[in-house]
């Protein structure tokens, strides 16, 4: 009889455990960029860090791809730990930034070719996976063109295809839509959700609530380095007796800021 799974019969691909990042800032003096979060995120499912600028989100991704050290906590991504074994998460690790790091010279499918080779696919392998990426993704019209020719979209289309090249379990997005005209934004979301539907975990930074609504199994809503709530929409609506995430996300980043006066006060 045939089983079926939801994500929350599957083990954490990545595990986060009271996570922080302290900077010390010549103005500030120390900031946690990152203080001392908690959460998992499974296979076959997305998962949303919502949040202003400056609210830590892309210090958490950076240290999730190994290109930051925490300084309190540890994560582990497909069950290695980002400080111990940083090769062995960034083997199992597809990153994009809004920077589509997309270069003049090369063609869509050398550069995508490239990013395959750094990642040490053998040449047979490599060749059929960009077959099947450039017809997954449409790519196959401008396959020849130089990055300096491409449009916005066809560059986030090759972003996207450069940061899966190596078909990774965990995949990691950091505000992919900023910038974007909505067309383009749509196929990037598009994308995302047909990555899901491959059983990829998927974490993602955004401030677009709308993406939250129609992309995400559950959020964590962070403001200034902490989680102010997480959970699925539905949970969090119950619990806050809110079922707009607009007023949600501008309330709990109220209460916060008010609370913090009071104590800085007190
Ligand atoms: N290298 C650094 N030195 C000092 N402070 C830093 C450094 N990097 C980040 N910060 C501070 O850490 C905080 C979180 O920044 P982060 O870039 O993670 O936020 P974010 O949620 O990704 O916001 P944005 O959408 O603006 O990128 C901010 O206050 C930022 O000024």
């Amino acid at each position: 009889m045939a089983t079926s799974t939801t994500p929350a019969d599957h083990p954490p691909m990545i595990r986060v455990e009271n996570l922080a990042k302290e900077f010390s800032d010549l103005k500030r003096g120390p900031v946690f960029a990152l203080d001392h979060v908690s959460f998992d995120v499974r296979a076959g499912e997305i998962y949303g860090l919502l949040g202003p600028n400056g609210a830590g989100k892309t210090t958490c991704l950076r240290i999730l791809s190994t290109v930051l050290k925490p300084t309190h906590g540890r994560a582990l991504v497909a069950g290695y730990d980002v400080v111990a074994h940083p090769e062995h998460v960034r083997a199992n690790i597809g990153f994009m930034s809004n920077n589509t790091g997309i270069y003049d010279r090369m063609t869509a499918w050398e550069l995508v070719e490239y990013y395959g080779r750094l990642y040490g696919l053998e040449e047979s392998v490599l060749q059929d996976r960009l077959e099947q990426i450039f017809s997954t993704l449409q790519m196959n019209e401008f396959r020849d063109m130089l990055g300096s020719k491409m449009s916005t979209g066809m560059k986030q289309k090759v972003s996207i295809a450069r940061t899966i090249v190596h078909d990774p379990p965990v995949l990691i997005f950091d505000e992919p839509t900023s910038g974007l005209d909505v067309l383009v934004a749509r196929a990037v979301l598009q994308t995302i959700e047909s990555l899901k539907g491959q059983g990829k975990c998927i974490i993602f930074s955004t401030h677009i609530m709308r993406e939250v609504e129609k992309l995400c199994d559950r959020v964590a809503i962070i403001h200034k380095g902490r989680i102010l709530a997480s959970g699925t929409l539905e949970e969090l609506a119950d619990r806050y007796n809110e079922p707009d995430v607009e007023e949600l996300f501008f309330e709990l980043i109220r209460r916060h800021d008010e609370q913090s006066l009071a104590e800085a006060e007190a």
